[in-house]
């Protein structure tokens, strides 16, 4: 799914104004019953007071035509109508007559509520253009500081739809965001003040986003189902990719047996897994699907050598484990140099590039997946996750290679300057060995033949995916790695049926 900056959306108003021949009052008729449809599929009790708080832009006029359909709809609702600027949208200014009466603000003074009661925040939507202020900072204040539940309509009022906001605005515990989500919902900065969002379309020419280039977009299941694959029933394993993986080291074989599991739940073909020889059998006890030495030729006697298994090989993964010993140096700067193969790198790979400065050793179109910590040490530090995430897409850039930015909204960013937002996985994935199922994934998708940018793309979404299936079953506090793993069959079948 595309993310549109607001200037775009205003355009795609416009533009669904013009192509379906509807006034911005249709469309605002529109947005107004799929809003009221969306709010009393959550909010169905009719014993509270619904208060609807509205601006004199068409968010307000949004409000209005809500306020009369929640009426309509045998709730009772209150109005009213906060006018701190100086000019109203012709929108805005039609809706009043929506409603029977409404209460008129010039200055903002409290007034009591009722705690239980419900309020929708239609003040200030996508037209934002600065920092609160004056009365409106007023309001804002004290609705933030109120017990009951707000509602935004669109977008919490003061938000800025694209970047970090740099002023106050609502602390909304649901928002429905008309036809896609907001970029700025993805920031970190942002996400303890939205608790729920939500986006509905309102039918807006789809052809106008058909040729609009953007360079953010959301990982939504339509996109995932478009790159997973169906398999042929004449397939068989070398079909299936023939992968590498190089990791652990004395007392660190459980991102090895993580990584390998997951590697194979996502459909590889054949693992051949460098690590030392005196962790081969806890490895295949664990993972008898992973092999050290079988299927690879006899001279490979030591399967360190990059030289002999790469040329054998359709992918590599390095790093979970390696810990920062100078083998492990030694084996990173022999990687760098000798690899030929589409390759992951993370973890202590990361940290042994960060510490020797060989970022620009990295090959071209390689995939890294750092955590946020592992970024600031690989590329300096950032004051906030939005400067951070303009960094990476930087970075993608100049190195040319493929960054994952873990965290609570992993990013993933590509050399052509785009980013991807993911909206799948939870807080109880913040758990030893997450990360390795990721780097398994990962590898497993890039052997199997799809492009880096789709491996990203399958491995991250899924991923959360089948960590949010774990929290469902286990909470997010008792969720473990490997209940990780336990959901990956589930959530690729859930995608391509098979
Ligand atoms: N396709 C859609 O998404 C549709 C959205 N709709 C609704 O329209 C609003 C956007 O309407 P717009 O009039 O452009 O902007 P606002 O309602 O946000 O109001 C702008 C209004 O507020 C003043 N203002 C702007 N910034 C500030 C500020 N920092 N402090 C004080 N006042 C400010 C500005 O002067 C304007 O007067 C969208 O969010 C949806 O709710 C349509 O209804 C249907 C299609
Ligand atoms: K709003």
């Amino acid at each position: 799914m595309k993310l549109l900056e607001k200037s775009q959306i205003r355009s795609w108003d416009l533009d669904t104004i013009d192509h379906q021949n509807i006034s911005s009052f249709d469309l605002m008729l529109r947005a107004a019953s799929v809003f009221s449809n969306w709010f009393q599929s959550l909010f169905f009790d009719k014993t509270r007071t619904i208060h609807v708080f509205c601006g004199m832009g068409n968010n307000g006029g949004d409000g209005f035509c809500i306020a009369s359909l929640l009426a309509k709809a045998g709730y009772e609702v209150n109005v009213y109508l906060f006018q701190f600027n100086n000019r109203f949208s012709d929108d805005n200014l039609s809706r009043q007559k929506e409603v029977e009466s409404f209460d008129k603000f010039e200055k903002f003074t409290p007034f009591p509520l009722e705690q239980k009661d419900l309020i929708i925040d239609a003040l200030l939507g996508s037209g934002i253009n600065g920092p609160l202020k004056g009365e409106y900072l007023k309001l804002v204040s004290w609705l933030n500081a109120l017990p009951n539940k707000i509602i935004s309509i669109d977008i919490p009022s003061g938000m800025d739809p694209d970047q970090p906001t740099s002023g106050s605005f609502v602390h909304a515990d649901h928002v429905l965001s008309f036809e896609i989500p907001k970029i700025s919902f993805f920031l970190n900065e942002n996400s303890d003040y939205i608790k729920n969002w939500d986006y509905r379309s309102i039918h807006l020419n789809p052809g106008f986003v058909e040729d609009l280039k953007v360079m953010n977009y959301l990982i939504d299941y339509d996109l995932v189902k478009s790159i997973l694959r169906q398999r042929k029933a004449t397939e068989n394993k070398k079909d299936f990719g023939f992968a590498q993986f190089c990791g652990g080291s004395p007392g660190m074989l459980g991102s090895v047996i993580l990584a390998s599991k997951a590697a194979m739940r996502c459909g590889l073909g054949r693992l051949a897994v460098s690590t030392p020889s005196i962790y081969h059998s806890s490895l295949f006890s664990s993972c008898p699907e992973a092999m050290a030495q079988a299927d690879l030729p006899k001279n490979v006697s030591n399967l360190v050598d990059f030289q002999l298994v790469n040329e054998h090989v359709d992918a590599i993964a390095i790093g979970p484990g390696l810990s920062s010993a100078k083998e492990s140096v030694r084996y990173i700067d022999e990687f760098l140099k000798a690899n030929k193969k589409p390759a992951v790198l993370d973890a202590d790979a990361l940290n042994i590039i960060s510490r020797n400065k060989w970022q620009p050793r990295i090959g071209a179109y390689s995939i890294i997946s750092p955590h946020k910590e592992e970024f600031e040490r690989l590329f300096g530090t950032c004051d906030s996750h939005y400067s951070r995430i303009q960094k990476q897409i930087e970075k993608s850039k100049e190195l040319n290679i493929f960054i994952i930015l873990k965290g609570a909204h992993t990013t993933i960013s590509s050399p052509d300057g785009s980013c991807y937002y993911n909206n799948t996985g939870n807080v109880g994935m913040g758990t030893a060995g997450s990360g390795d199922v990721l780097t398994g994934m990962l590898l497993s998708f890039l052997a199997q033949g799809y492009t880096p940018l789709e491996t990203c793309i399958l491995a991250v979404y899924l991923h959360g995916s089948a960590g949010d299936s774990a929290a469902f079953k286990y909470g997010n506090i008792a969720l473990i790695a490997s209940d990780i793993i336990e959901f990956i069959p589930s959530v690729i079948k859930n995608i391509n049926g098979k």
